[in-house]
């Protein structure tokens, strides 16, 4: 059967081009409302895209035949990923194609700040020539914060070095090794905020950046600094903004990137020393060629014959490996992102060790597999193709340990992370040979299927706990799913690994901090 491509965000037409040469009907429909696009997304196998489709689950849904999402750019946040993934949907990106573009946007607005270019083109054109009025500031030996030093963060900082700025960088995975490399110097957010004459955003939106430059933060900054988002909107609180704009706290702000977008209304509009564009970070002819080509070629290349390239939720596999490793690698990336989540940006290192049947198989892409789900955490970008070269860059000292004999499972993959304060490892085993149990997490033996929302809790094993626990989720409205419990020593550090039926906010976390005995909390979501 003809695989048939829906393009339903505006692409340069090669794309359009490369499905047709290859055999691939495709239709090009844009502007469609999310009704509009769920009466028709049925009819097919691929979906192209840009930003402005929303892959949500309800559109996913409908989507009965598709089998592949490619993202022509780099952000898939407007993708459902974990609900792409339950429905067997492969989502693509290509990570590098707009990324000089979008670094060259943050200058731009960067240079339109320091110099108030478009207040100053306004007013002229308006025939009112305000010589006076636009006195600007000279980039020269200035400082730049960069919050996010990967591939567009990291294009900034040349540039920047070039106009001889001074660049320091707040990037919990950026390594010392890499920061020299760079030119850079490695620094914590506090020290940035303090230091920085402008700053600029290059991460993606995830749990811990959103909300990066909150009020708090904006408090922080040098008075009179000049902020530039290029990256995702709601890494900074725009009412926050606002008044800090206004207070003149900060002198001048450029933002290419909403919280709600479009963004057609906003307090911030109007407001001096404001600049907006309506996200143009990738949109040059050089960066839209790139991301078009590239996505179609990938798309072609798994609908027609079953290759993955760049994939987010899917690593790239031969078709005969592929059964046998698939619940292996669904096993690592759990433990991997398990490590991430628990552990942060304090992992060094991750040896991974195979033993018993796990040792048969070819054991890179179970590493790659940790690795993704470790560093899934901190980057939308990192799949099974990148993640070993990602970890390299940042200096995670990567070891593959493979161990014949069988243990007291017939098959395990164990991952120990190194962090300063010590090796914390993790392991788990397949249930039937399909599905994936943890078995010890941190030295205590529990047996738990680590999926959905959970939580991981260390408390004091104490009469009475588990009650209180049960209490005050109950009293937030959670649904215990399963409970899965374990202990070093009676009276002891014990550990408890609970299902939930919902996310759990900041709020029931700081709750639950507050019970008797409770050492740790964290939220986790597989
Ligand atoms: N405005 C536009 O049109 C465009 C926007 N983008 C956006 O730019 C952003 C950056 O893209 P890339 O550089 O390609 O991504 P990347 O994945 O290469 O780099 C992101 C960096 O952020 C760092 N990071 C993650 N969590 C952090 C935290 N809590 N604090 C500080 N740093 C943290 C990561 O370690 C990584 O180095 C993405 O959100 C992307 O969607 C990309 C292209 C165009
Ligand atoms: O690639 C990205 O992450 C972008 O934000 C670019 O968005 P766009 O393709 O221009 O809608």
């Amino acid at each position: 059967m003809t695989p048939r491509v829906l393009i339903s965000d505006k692409m340069d037409p090669r794309a359009a081009a490369i499905f047709r040469e290859r055999g691939i009907e495709v239709d090009e429909i844009t502007g469609k409302t999310p009704d509009e696009l769920a009466a028709i997304i049925g009819d097919y196998h691929g979906l192209a895209i840009r930003s402005s489709t929303k892959a949500t689950a309800r559109l996913l849904d409908h989507a009965t035949n598709l089998k592949v999402i490619g993202r022509a750019g780099i952000g898939v946040d407007n993708v459902d990923i974990p609900a792409a993934t339950a429905r067997g949907i492969v989502v693509m990106n290509t990570p590098f194609g707009n990324s000089i573009t979008t670094a060259e946007h943050a200058i731009a607005l960067m240079f339109a700040l320091a110099r108030q270019l478009p207040e100053a083109d306004a007013s002229t054109q308006a025939g009112k020539w305000e010589k006076n009025r636009f006195m600007g500031v000279e980039l020269t030996a200035k400082t730049l914060g960069l919050i996010g030093a990967g591939n567009i963060g990291s294009i900034v900082a040349s540039r920047a070095l070039g106009l001889k700025m001074k660049v320091v960088a707040f990037d919990p995975f950026l390594s010392p090794e890499r920061a020299l490399e760079l030119g850079i110097e490695k620094v914590e957010l506090d020290e940035l905020l303090k230091r920085a004459d402008f700053i600029t955003l290059h991460t993606p939106l995830t749990d811990q950046t959103r909300g990066i430059l909150s009020r708090e933060a904006l408090a922080r900054t040098k008075k009179g600094v000049r902020i530039i988002n290029c990256a995702r909107g709601g890494l900074i609180d725009e009412a926050a903004l606002k008044d800090a704009l206004d207070s003149g706290q900060v002198a001048g702000a450029a933002l290419d990137v909403f919280e709600t977008e479009p963004a057609t209304a906003s307090p911030l509009f109007g407001t001096p020393g404001f600049i907006s564009t309506p996200h143009l970070g990738a949109s040059t002819t050089e960066a839209q060629v790139n991301v078009a080509i590239q996505v179609a070629e990938q798309m072609s290349d798994f609908l027609l014959l079953g290759g993955v390239t760049n994939a987010i939720n899917m690593p790239s596999l031969s078709a005969e490996e592929a059964p046998r490793l698939k619940p292996y690698m669904a096993l690592a990336e759990k433990l991997g992102k398990l490590l991430g989540q628990v552990l942060g940006d304090q992992v060094r290192g991750v040896s991974i060790e195979v033993e018993g049947a796990a040792a048969a198989l070819n054991q890179k892409p179970i590493t790659g597999a940790v690795l993704a789900g470790l560093m899934g955490t901190y980057s939308q970008t990192v799949n099974m193709v990148n993640a070993p070269i990602l970890a390299k860059e940042r200096g995670l000292d990567v070891k593959e340990v493979r161990h014949e004999r069988e243990g007291d499972y017939h098959t395990l993959v164990r991952v120990t992370a190194s962090t300063p304060t010590g090796d914390r490892c993790v392991a788990g085993t397949l249930f039937g040979n399909s599905a994936p149990r943890l078995v010890d997490i941190f030295g205590v033996a529990v047996e738990a299927d680590l999926a959905g929302h959970m939580l991981y809790i260390v408390n004091n094993d104490a009469p009475g706990f588990i009650g209180s626990l049960g209490t005050a989720l109950g009293e937030a409205g959670i649904n215990i799913a399963t409970f899965n419990l374990g202990r070093r020593a009676a009276g002891g550090e014990a550990v408890a690994l609970v299902a939930v039926d919902d996310p759990v906010t900041p709020e029931v976390v700081a709750r639950l901090c507050a019970l008797e005995g409770v050492r740790e909390v964290v939220p986790l979501s597989f």
